[in-house]
């Protein structure tokens, strides 16, 4: 199971989480309390070892910025949080993890107009910003065998007491989390280490 842990702006955290088996460390350069500037998340990437992937999250962003965050910090991929085309993705030419906010109506077909080599995120919808909320969607609202499951990320207010039930029910690609492993709106290195040991089964 693939853990990504997001929203890390401290090298001792991002440290926790290498030593503790992450597989993905996300960045986010979209409006939020956990935003990092291009400078802040290059110094940060020094610590993570090319073993581990360095994710960027953006919700529509233009295609020169994400480019250059691309170059620059440097970033083997961009998660796209907002309503980014499967035109728009083809062209951007990088790997990209595409963000499927989960409500009522929501229309899944849309994830097959998207190239075949793209990974989703399934996430509840945003509250204060697009992402990030620490809500959990109606995993029950979902047939896992309708999704490609094996290019899935389950997100969406995981955290250490719930990670386990989401890998069994949607057995998917991957888990992502960030607000589940926070306390009092800070990274929390033991729920870091916690949360990455329950999604991958090795407590
Ligand atoms: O984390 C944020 O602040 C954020 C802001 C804007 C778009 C996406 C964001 N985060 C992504 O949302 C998922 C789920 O978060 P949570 O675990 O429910 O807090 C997170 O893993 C990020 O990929």
């Amino acid at each position: 199971m693939k853990v990504k842990i997001c929203g890390l702006r401290h090298k001792k955290d991002i440290e926790a989480a290498v030593e503790a088996g992450a597989d993905y460390i996300g960045f986010v350069f979209a409006k939020s309390r956990r935003q990092v500037s291009l400078e802040e998340a290059h110094d940060l990437a020094t610590v993570i070892p090319t073993s581990v992937k360095t994710v960027g999250v953006f919700v529509n962003p233009s295609m020169a910025d994400v480019l250059q965050a691309v170059k620059d910090v440097p970033l083997d991929i961009v998660q796209l949080h907002g309503q980014e085309s499967p035109s728009f993705v083809e062209t951007l030419g990088v790997p990209v993890i595409k963000a499927i906010t989960l409500s009522a109506g929501t229309d899944l077909s849309t994830v097959s107009l998207y190239p075949k080599n793209v990974h989703f995120l399934l996430d509840a919808p945003g509250s204060a910003y697009e992402g990030g909320s620490g809500h959990v969607f109606d995993w029950h609202a979902i047939e896992p065998k309708t999704l490609p499951m094996g290019r899935v990320f389950i997100a969406g207010g995981l955290n250490i007491e719930n990670v386990h039930q989401a890998v069994i029910y949607f057995d998917p690609y991957g888990v992502d989390v960030s607000s589940g492993v926070e306390t009092d709106g800070q990274k929390d290195v033991s729920k870091i280490m916690r949360f990455i040991a329950e999604a991958k089964g090795d407590k």
